[in-house]
């Protein structure tokens, strides 16, 4: 299957992230809070952006299910990640609401986002947005049932974190699979090519996203 194979190739990207220091901080409950803080400003526009182009899918699909479960998506992703943001913001001692204020598109998630509008306004099959769309849970996830493996975060105020991406992804990575892998049976090897791309470069963007937070990149920092 197609979006196995893409899996496989990622797999080294998703290692580095994990041994990247904001993982790492992850792991071991002593992340820097101003790089939570940052994260939280920079993902509460990410996930707006991500809601809208979920929007912009469904005129794509003729799949009532998908689109049904996409609204829902669309609700979850609008309520900021809720439960998995409010674990971080607790754990820096920040008020999430007061914090995303002040929130802006830094270099690495602008390029992020416009990476995903540009798939759904250049391409009119759904696949093409979708594969810049689907490392953003396969990548938590992943990173999430790692971290999970090591069974030692008993008493880490990051747990519930961890926890939230290794549950609540699955329905979610079924949809846009299947979805990819129905138009790769007819896709040509330069769309197949395309599809590839699209999920390797979210992929990094993912990487980037994170280190984007923990060095606390902003435009004034060039
Ligand atoms: C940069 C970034 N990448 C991935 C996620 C996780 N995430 C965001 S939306 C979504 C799917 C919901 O339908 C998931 C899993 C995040 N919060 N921030």
């Amino acid at each position: 299957m197609f979006t196995k194979q893409l899996k496989k190739e990622v797999e080294p990207i998703i290692e580095s992230i994990y041994n990247d220091p904001f993982i790492q901080g992850i792991i071991h409950g002593n992340l820097k809070k101003e790089a939570v803080k940052h994260y939280l400003k920079a993902d509460s526009l990410y996930l707006n952006e991500f809601a809208k182009i979920y929007s912009l899918l469904i005129p794509k699909l003729d799949d009532r299910k998908g689109i049904q479960f996409l609204l829902g998506q669309i609700d979850f992703v609008m309520n900021g990640e809720v439960d998995a943001h409010y674990t971080l913001a607790d754990y820096a001692g920040i008020d999430y609401k007061a914090v995303i204020e002040e929130g802006e598109w830094y270099p690495s998630s602008d390029h992020y986002i416009k990476h995903m509008y540009y798939n759904a306004y250049r391409y009119s099959d759904a696949s093409f947005t979708i594969c810049a769309m689907a490392p953003c849970p396969y990548v938590y996830q992943q990173l999430a049932l790692k971290i999970a493996e090591r069974n030692d975060l008993e008493g880490n105020p990051l747990k519930p974190w961890v926890d939230f991406y290794c549950t609540n992804m699955d329905e979610l990575i079924g949809h846009l699979d299947r979805w990819v892998d129905e138009f790769s049976e007819t896709a040509s090897d330069e769309e197949l090519n395309i599809l590839r791309k699209n999920f390797v470069e979210s992929c990094i963007h993912e990487k980037r996203f994170f280190n984007m937070s923990y060095n606390i990149e902003t435009w004034e920092g060039y």
